[in-house]
């Protein structure tokens, strides 16, 4: 054989090296001669280079199947199901990603573009991680900000418009108040339309904030204390209105494949809590779609710190939100204020 024909079935066995060769040849490499050069490839040559790039595709599937079969990983749906889903139907990414989990259960794996994402999505789940692997999961990705497949399951914090960056910017970035208010306000506003969807939940609300505070005082914080209800009615807005549906991601630090929740973990894989599926666990929560806050008053002890595994709309352990207090304290407040100011107007509405 000729070392140009060598060369040829060389590069016909092997895509990358005939993707190489098709380069050469379209930049015209003087090396291979200048017949070959004028004359392009033959049909034979292209049915035997599609060929080859058909087996060795096949072939890596086959393989990955095969090793992660091996590994005893966590079922995967495909993240293109998950993108076609969102970006081309454009239904809403947590209940598309609550409809996964319904399928494929509490414990998903997603890879994508070579990175691995965990899905953790019931209490039982939830609480193992934070309590077993808080620490081995303790870093953030080098990605943050870019637009990755985490990142973008991230961003299902203040739907539709914040996105994960740009939360992470107004927080890590606060020189000024101003982010702080910038976000709560819009905060705010998604609370107030959570509760307008349900007059006897308002009614309940007014009826508490007239009978313990006096009309012509302002709302201080320590009114708060005072307002059961209210408090309910907050605990009950995180829980089925979380404005962050999924956390931030989880890295794992070390190297080495690690076991979580019983199955084999690669390295570099990042654990992403599902708050929007976990705070509607049916295991832990009765009627979880329905909006009543009266299953808190009955609970006082259930709270939004992260204490409890199926309420942690901050996030839980080590990463938690580190305005949890703050966002909590001003999203009563200007609830309590808010209500408080309507019964005003309507008192001297009578009056007047
Ligand atoms: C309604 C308001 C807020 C909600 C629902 C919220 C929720 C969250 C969630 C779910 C996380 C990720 C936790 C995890 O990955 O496990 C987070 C992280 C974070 N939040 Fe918030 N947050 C809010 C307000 C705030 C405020 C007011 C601040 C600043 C004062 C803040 C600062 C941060 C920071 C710095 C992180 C990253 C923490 C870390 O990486 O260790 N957040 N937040």
């Amino acid at each position: 054989m000729s070392s140009l024909g060598c060369k040829l079935s060389l590069a016909m066995d092997i895509p990358e090296l005939s993707v190489i060769w098709v380069e050469t040849h379209r930049y015209g490499n003087s090396t291979l001669g200048p017949e070959f050069i004028s004359q392009g490839p033959s049909p034979h040559f292209v049915t035997r280079f599609c060929l080859s790039a058909i087996m060795w595709a096949v072939f890596n599937l086959v393989f990955q199947r095969l090793h992660f079969r091996m590994l005893r990983l966590p079922p995967r749906p495909s993240a293109w199901e998950w993108m076609f889903q969102t970006c081309v139907l454009r239904r809403n990414p947590a209940v598309v990603l609550h409809n996964l989990v319904k399928r494929y259960g509490p414990v998903m794996h997603i890879r994508a573009w070579s990175q691995d994402l965990i899905i953790l999505s019931s209490v039982a789940a939830v609480e193992e991680f934070y309590k077993l692997h808080d620490m081995e999961f303790g870093a953030r990705p080098s990605s943050m900000g870019r637009p990755t497949l985490s990142n973008a399951l991230s961003s299902l914090c203040f739907p539709p418009l914040a996105t994960y960056w740009k939360h992470i910017h107004l927080v890590l970035d606060m020189t000024t108040s101003q982010p702080f208010e910038d976000m709560s306000s819009r905060g705010f506003e998604w609370a107030l339309e959570a509760i307008h969807r349900h007059p006897e939940v308002v009614q309940h609300l007014c009826e508490e904030l007239e009978r313990n505070l006096e009309l012509h005082k302002p709302v201080r914080e320590s009114a708060i204390a005072k307002l059961p209800y209210l408090q309910a009615v907050v605990k009950e807005l995180f829980r089925l209105h979380t404005p962050c549906a999924v956390s931030f991601p989880h890295l794992q630090s070390s190297d080495e494949y690690c076991r979580l929740l019983g199955f084999e973990v690669p390295p570099r894989t990042q654990v992403l809590v599902n708050m929007y599926s976990v705070q509607r666990d049916p295991v832990m929560w009765v009627n979880p779609d329905d909006f009543d806050p009266v299953r808190f008053v009955a609970r006082p002890e259930v709270d939004l710190l992260g204490q409890q595994f199926h309420l942690l709309p901050f996030g839980a352990g080590r990463r938690q939100c580190p305005g949890t207090k703050l966002a909590i304290q001003h999203v009563q407040l200007g609830l309590a204020r808010y209500y408080f100011q309507r019964l005003v107007d309507k008192t001297s509405e009578k009056t007047s």
